[in-house]
């Protein structure tokens, strides 16, 4: 018979091992400005003193001198190879959409067992590090919202219904069953795993693409162990304006900057609703945390994971960073509008 205090401890080293196969992972494509929605992603989930490592899946297209940022700031940065969809004449709700099928690649990353994926346009304001503790076996995300216009000329849009609200437009008896719940693909918690990686890549061969591309792919691969999480997790901007009585503001975790207009780097103030008093400061509170040198890497003290050092030239690239942040939080400071 073992003692206690064996089975103690052995229950302690199985908890460490897992503990050490869990990651946040964001993905990253092309040499534009979304790597400052990593580097503020880094530095939002340092902030909210998060345990795990953010890994970077980039496409090659990402300049090398953006790699070294990131890992400057204790990202680990792995190469994906893009993923195309099968060929077809689809619009995309977006044109860029169609880099986003690339994202199914995190599937491999089987060196974790759990991981939580975020947008770049994701901003973490407090830890969230518990989703890691649901049970095993679903796919976990946040309800969308079918108002913006993105949604154009999907029936739900054509008839104003939204399942954040299915009661104020119901869904026609004569249209059939409601559809399903839909989730926003720019946060779900999911397992890596070989087996569900190799079976994406074969469905994904003989399905053709649609408006929201890889969001849409998830929605129906998943549809069955989708389990839908509170909104808090991953507030849709949209949500604040179209469905305010589903949103407790000072109770947000997690802000998705997906409306138009709201991306905090590019922020003008110019598009419709970027005028709002909420906006403008979950705007600020990005600029706030994007601009906070004591959250850089090479400024936290670390004691127990991840990431790199800096070396000399990390320091430079995060210089470069550093200063563009001070530039622009000046912008940003609580104040008159920047608009
Ligand atoms: O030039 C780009 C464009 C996008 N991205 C990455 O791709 C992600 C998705 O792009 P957006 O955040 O701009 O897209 P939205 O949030 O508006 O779109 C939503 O729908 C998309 C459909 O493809 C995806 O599912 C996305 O995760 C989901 O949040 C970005 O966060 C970023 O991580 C880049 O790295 N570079
Ligand atoms: O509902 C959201 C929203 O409309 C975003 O603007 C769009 O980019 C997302 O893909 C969608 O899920
Ligand atoms: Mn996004």
């Amino acid at each position: 018979m073992e003692s206690e205090e064996i089975v103690g401890n052995r229950s302690i080293e199985m908890k460490m091992k897992s503990r050490a196969k869990r990651a946040y992972v964001t993905f990253l494509a092309g040499n534009g400005d979304y790597v400052k929605g990593v580097v503020g992603l880094a530095k939002g989930l340092r902030k909210a003193k998060s345990e795990y490592p953010l890994v970077v899946a980039v496409l090659p297209d990402v300049p090398e001198d953006h790699r070294k940022i990131l890992e400057s700031q204790g990202c680990l940065v792995r190469e994906i190879e893009p993923v195309y969809p099968p060929e077809n004449h689809t619009e995309f709700a977006m044109a860029y959409f169609v880099i986003n099928y690339s994202k199914l690649r995190i599937w491999k990353f089987v060196e974790y067992s759990k991981m939580i994926y975020l947008d770049g346009d994701i901003q973490v304001f407090s830890n969230i590090d518990h989703l890691f503790e649901y049970p095993d076996g679903y796919f976990y995300a946040v309800m969308d919202c079918f108002c913006e216009k993105t949604w154009s000329g999907t029936p739900q849009y054509e008839i104003g219904y939204c399942q954040q609200c299915p009661e104020k437009v119901k869904w026609p008896e004569e249209m059939g069953q409601p559809p399903p719940l839909y989730f926003n693909a720019g946060m779900f918690i999911f397992e890596p795993s070989l087996s569900t990686y190799y079976s994406l890549l074969e469905t994904l061969k003989v399905t053709p693409p649609t408006s929201f591309a890889e969001q849409d792919f998830l929605n129906i691969f998943f549809r069955d162990i989708y389990r839908a999480i509170p909104p808090e997790y991953n507030l849709v901007l949209a949500m604040l304006w179209r469905h305010p009585e589903n949103v407790d503001l000072d109770n947000i975790k997690v802000v998705h900057y997906c409306a138009v207009g709201s991306k905090p780097w590019r922020f003008t103030g110019k598009e419709e609703n970027m005028q709002r008093d909420d906006i403008k400061m979950l705007v600020n509170k990005w600029w706030e945390i994007y601009g906070d040198e004591s959250l850089d890497m090479d400024n936290v003290c670390f004691s127990d994971h991840k990431g790199k050092t800096s070396s000399d030239s990390d320091s430079d690239s995060a210089a470069i960073v550093k200063k563009e942040a001070n530039d622009n939080v000046v912008r940003f400071v609580p104040g008159p509008s920047a608009a």
